[in-house]
């Protein structure tokens, strides 16, 4: 059975601190790989600034480049809408026999996790791993023996706040890689 963590998001546009965290779940051997799960635009949902899922996935796939450990995937595009964790859950484990699949979340998701649809059958059939997060509530979940807690770096940096430096016309060199830096200039995202 091949270990695969994966990491949900819309990567609008994917980070240093995504590609930083996703690694860390890597080296601590708790998973074999990190599968990026872009989240589709969510059509009842209107936010200017959410690029096309097509760009978003096609920015997760440069940012990914050659690294062996990490993989894109486009499978909530094809999902109805909104797509439940897990539902795509089912769909991933069904699809992929040889994988086992486990959730990694922020600790700061841990408090309001009773509430995402069937999270009985997420701990139990699957699990999660956390990763710290500044200012997260306390929860006994921590203890739960299908809740891992991963160590790993605190990046304070998010897609905002670089959608945001692009707007005021400063240099996001550094925040992305650089593959990501380069299809954002030359497709223009974000500058408006
Ligand atoms: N710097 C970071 N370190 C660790 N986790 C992060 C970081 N930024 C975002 N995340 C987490 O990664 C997941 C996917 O993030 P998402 O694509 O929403 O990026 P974001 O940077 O938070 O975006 P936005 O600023 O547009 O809300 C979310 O669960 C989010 O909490
Ligand atoms: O499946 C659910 O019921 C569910 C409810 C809330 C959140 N989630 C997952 O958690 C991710 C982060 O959620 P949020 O609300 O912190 O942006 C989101 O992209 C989903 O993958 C999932």
């Amino acid at each position: 059975m091949r270990k695969t963590g994966l990491f949900f998001g819309s990567f609008n546009p994917i980070h240093i601190g995504h590609l930083i965290l996703a690694n860390a779940m890597v080296q601590s051997g708790e998973v074999d790989e990190v599968w990026f799960v872009v989240s589709p635009h969510n059509p009842f949902k209107k936010k200017s600034t959410l690029l096309h899922e097509f760009d978003r996935l096609d920015m997760v796939h440069a940012a990914i480049n050659k690294n062996y450990n990490f993989k894109a995937t486009d499978i909530e595009f094809r999902m109805p809408k909104p797509s439940y964790t897990v539902d795509t859950l089912v769909y991933l484990s069904e699809k992929h026999p040889q994988h086992e699949f486990k959730v990694i979340v922020g600790e700061d998701n841990l408090a309001g996790f009773h509430k995402w649809k069937n999270h009985h059958i997420i701990l139990e059939d699957y699990g999660l791993l956390v990763y710290p997060r500044p200012h997260a509530k306390p929860s006994d979940l921590k203890n739960h023996e299908h809740v891992k807690m991963i160590e790993a770096p605190m990046v304070d940096i998010s897609a905002t706040y670089i959608r945001k430096s692009i707007q005021a016309k400063k240099d996001i060199r550094y925040m992305v890689p650089e593959g990501v830096r380069e299809l954002i200039q030359s497709k223009g995202f974000y500058k408006d």
